[in-house]
């Protein structure tokens, strides 16, 4: 099979050619400098197992849930099931991964036209900027989706771990489904029988490595998630990921030890736009590396995403048409520079 030709980032760092000009954006594409300060966003981290208790603190840990997806579309989660140790052992095999010497990550290389496997930004048309991030972008979910010739076998214990985490992740993204419903006084399942039991889970794990023009350069361009949410572990030390909110950008706070979920297109479809499928990025850092682990939680290719029946009524219409496999036409909007949930409009 043919392997990309376009270096990652880490090669072209290497290579000493100094910054490629494919990199950068210019102030027609972006007005201000991409490391202009921007203050930090108010988000709550709510306790996944008091969503689901009856007791009163259950119902202000609901309503905690509710504000904070319909206004920023994203939370902080504790009390998800994970030791700080499990979770450090992740950040510690991600660095470990991408400190590998070239010919070896070359072993897991993604294809042409494919996205599993390790490599640079897609690199979908001529004149497109590139991000400054290289990545390893494994299916997790259903077990015989996994393409385990891009699972790394080094460092040792990567494929356990990866697996754990798939499992334990999991239950976590019962328990936020759940817990969404419940916060819009719906049925506990109604997402849940949405998302189908043939979902799925892709996992990125991410590298932006120190970048000399981090205000030209940008790590990961505007987009919002085409997951029905994402699951995110940002970097413990370095900050990057902003969140947009009524034309400005925030920062994520750095929270230890919690999981970062933000809505994608699918829950704001299915909520009928009550929970907000929010636009993000990640700038880059001119000392420090930066690592995070993202995995999406994608519903079944068969199942027809749609807005709940209970969340349509006269004074809310529905917003959004049914949708099919949306990922798919996620990335030809993606392309266009257009946001896909467009699309899905009524
Ligand atoms: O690296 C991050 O913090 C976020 C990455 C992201 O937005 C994505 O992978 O969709
Ligand atoms: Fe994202």
């Amino acid at each position: 099979m043919e392997k990309p030709k376009f270096k990652t980032v880490q090669e072209v760092i290497a290579s000493g050619e100094g910054l490629p000009e494919r990199y950068l954006h210019t102030p027609t594409t972006e007005s201000q400098p991409l490391d202009a300060p921007v203050p930090e966003m108010d988000i709550p981290a709510i306790d996944l197992i008091l969503l689901l208790s009856p007791s009163e603190y259950g119902r202000q840990e609901l309503s905690k849930l509710h504000s904070a997806l319909s206004t920023w579309g994203v939370v902080q989660v504790m009390n998800h099931g994970m030791t700080e140790a499990f979770l450090e052992n992740i950040y510690e095999l991600t660095k470990q991964f991408f400190a590998l010497p070239t010919e070896e990550k070359q072993k897991y290389a993604r294809e042409i036209g494919s996205i599993q496997g390790y490599g640079n930004d897609m690199i979908l048309s001529d004149d497109q900027v590139l991000d400054w991030i290289d990545r390893l972008y494994l299916t997790t979910y259903p077990e015989d989706q996994r393409k385990l010739h891009f699972w790394s076998e080094i460092p040792a214990g990567f494929r356990e771990t990866l697996h754990e985490y798939t499992m334990k992740q999991q239950v976590v993204i019962e328990q936020f489904f759940k817990g969404m419903a419940r916060s819009l006084e719906l049925d506990e399942n109604c997402f849940l029988d949405m998302y189908g039991e043939n979902a799925m889970m892709d996992t990125r794990f991410n590298l932006y490595p120190p970048c000399p023009r981090p205000d030209k350069v940008i790590g990961v361009k505007p987009h919002a998630d085409g997951s029905a949410f994402t699951l995110l572990l940002p970097d413990k030390d370095v900050e990057g990921l902003q969140f947009l909110k009524d034309g400005k950008w925030y920062k994520a706070p750095i929270v230890p030890d919690t999981i970062l979920i933000n809505v994608g297109d699918q829950i704001e479809i299915m909520s009928n736009g009550i929970y907000k499928s929010p636009v993000h990025r990640v700038v880059t850092n001119r000392e420090k590396e930066r690592i995070s682990v993202a995995t999406f939680c994608v519903p079944g290719a068969d199942q027809e995403i749609q807005p709940v029946d209970a969340l349509v009524t006269e004074t809310r219409p529905r917003l959004y048409k049914t949708v099919k496999k949306y990922v798919e036409f996620y990335f030809e909007y993606y392309q266009q520079g257009r946001r896909p949930i467009e699309a899905a409009l009524i």
